[in-house]
């Protein structure tokens, strides 16, 4: 009896060994973290850093941002690796710009890896290849000037109903107990109408749908609570615990809205009732994911494929925005005298207060630049994750210079993270980076391609424009007429503020925790 067992705890052993060894092997003996979970691993991503000890370190899913550069921990090098002889696969992050533009850039060597695409199947932002064309090719055409068009005004119509319902014309200053509530509930509604021509007042709003837990909450679930999703088995649903219960719901209300949807949009087309006035048309980003399935032909889409697409869509589309106006709203009622900066620019391009309009999206040039300062420091998609398609070799930059110091090869299979954090926290490509600086963007002199808010390359993001409406809008409006205001005491720097409240977990999408704000009006009744 001893005997078997000490057999089976050797054999465990030496499996465990080879694990690692073969980590080491895939990942080119990049130096970096031993550990027994993998950073992106579920029980790792689950467990976190609630995990360490004096014996044992567990980088967890939130490392990244935890360490702010991961290429900064030791060596000379932007570059670490982090493989487990545990559970989870070994990975290689990058935090130098020239890095990133080896990975994001060569689609025939670097494919995408999406672990989340066990949960959500299928979809333009998780395939692969020839499938990733077909996918882009149905849902491509909707993003147009007139997609946009629609974005601003359904923007300026919600903010308005919003101002109405909360009863804001009212009050000389509003408390917004969390930030997040707000900025989600308004890019929902705006997703929902202009991919979805799903239109619903501010105050019985898409959000609330579904019994149990509201669509808006559903939302939130299913991305953060996916490990739990991803380690429980069937059987387990049975079971009374709380958590699991609850990414249940969340995954069958989102799923049953969508069926709902899907299945009133089959009738339509095949009643041809999609020209309404709210709508772009037959050419609307809904209309095309489900025609797809409907026209079949070279570019059909199955049913799982609809389903997916359509769930990309609504989460993409909004979590995303809702976490830089977040950022960018916080950060301006910090920092008054960019804040000022902003008003003044409102004034100059809206005399007299009117309202913006579309063809002023391009003149507010300070807004932009605010946003994308907001963005490099809180980046709502915080790890871009490829798969080398075949061994390749990887330049690795030096930390200090940029040069190329050496280079790696790379297994088939090996998994490169390029580090959002990372990289725009490189000193090198911006200077001062913990720095809220808009200002910055007008140096000529800094990395700006090292930006990498809305990813790089071929599988850059899609809906770039479409949230740069939207968030503009959303500023523009709000800031006109009112002042966002944090409470600070004095004997905190806005800097110790910053690192104090505006700090959470970055799992993959990064969320800046409950944050309380206030908004002033400008102008007395
Ligand atoms: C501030 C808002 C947004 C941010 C920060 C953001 C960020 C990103 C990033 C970083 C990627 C690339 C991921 C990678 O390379 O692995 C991406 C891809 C994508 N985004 Fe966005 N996004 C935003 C808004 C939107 C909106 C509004 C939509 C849809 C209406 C959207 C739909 C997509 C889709 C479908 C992809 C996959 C594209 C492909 O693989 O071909 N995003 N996004």
């Amino acid at each position: 009896m001893l005997n078997a067992v000490l057999a089976a705890v050797a054999l465990f052993a030496l499996s465990r060994l080879y694990k690692l060894w073969s980590g080491l092997k895939t990942i080119g003996y990049i130096p970096g973290i031993r550990c027994a979970l993998g950073a992106r691993s579920n029980l790792g991503a689950l467990f976190g850093t609630r995990l360490n000890s004096a014996l044992f370190y567990n980088p967890g899913a939130n490392f990244a941002w935890e360490v702010k550069r991961t290429g900064g921990f030791k060596g000379e090098t932007d570059i670490i690796s982090v493989v487990p002889w545990l559970q989870g696969d070994p990975v290689v992050y990058v935090s130098s710009m020239e890095m990133m533009q080896q990975v994001l850039g060569y689609a025939d060597t670097w494919d995408k890896e999406f672990g989340a695409s066990r949960l959500f199947g299928a979809n333009v932002a998780t395939v692969r290849k020839e499938p990733w064309k077909r996918h882009r090719r149905v849902v491509s055409p909707a993003f147009s000037k007139k997609l946009y068009t629609l974005v601003w005004k359904e923007s300026m119509q919600t903010f308005r109903d919003m101002v109405d319902a909360e009863g804001w014309d009212k009050k000389q200053s509003v408390t917004i107990p969390v930030l997040g509530d707000l900025t989600s509930k308004f890019t929902l509604n705006i997703i929902a109408s202009c991919a979805f021509d799903f239109h619903s007042p501010w105050s019985d709003s898409i959000s609330k749908i579904g019994q149990g837990l509201p669509l808006g909450k559903c939302l939130k679930v299913v991305i953060e609570d996916a490990p739990i999703r991803l380690l429980t088995p069937e059987w387990a649903y049975f079971l009374p615990i709380k958590a699991i219960k609850r990414v249940d719901t969340a995954f069958n209300t989102i799923f049953s809205f969508m069926r709902a949807q899907i299945a009133l949009r089959r009738e339509k087309i095949a009643s041809e009732d999609v020209t309404s006035d709210n709508t772009q048309g037959r050419n609307t980003i809904f209309n095309n994911i489900v025609r797809a399935n409907v026209d079949g032909g070279k570019f059909a889409f199955d049913e799982e494929e609809v389903i997916s697409n359509t769930f990309i869509m609504l989460f993409a589309g909004h979590e995303t925005t809702s976490r830089t106006l977040n950022a960018l709203l916080t950060l301006l009622a910090l920092y008054e005298e960019e804040q000022d900066k902003v008003y003044q620019e409102i004034q100059r391009i809206l005399p007299n207060g009117r309202d913006p309009t579309f063809e002023d999206l391009e003149s507010f040039i300070q807004i932009r630049k605010c946003i994308q300062e907001a963005m490099r420091l809180y980046p709502p998609a915080t790890l871009l994750v490829r798969e080398a398609m075949h061994d390749t070799q990887l330049n690795v930059t030096n930390k200090a210079t940029g040069e190329v110091s050496h280079s790696v090869v790379l297994k088939k299979g090996a998994r490169v993270v390029c580090d959002v954090i990372g990289i725009h926290y490189n000193p090198r490509h911006f200077p001062d980076p913990e720095r809220f600086k808009p200002s910055r963007w007008d140096d000529e002199s800094i990395d700006a391609d090292a930006f990498a808010g809305f990813g790089q390359g071929p599988r850059a993001c899609i809906g770039r424009k479409f949230s740069l409406a939207e968030a503009t809008c959303f500023v523009a409006m709000l800031l006109r007429d009112w002042r966002v205001e944090v409470d600070r005491a004095e004997e905190e720097s806005p800097q110790e503020w910053q690192r104090r409240v505006m700090t959470d977990t970055a799992t993959g999408l990064r969320h800046l925790g409950p944050i309380s704000v206030r908004f002033a009006r400008r102008k007395p009744m």
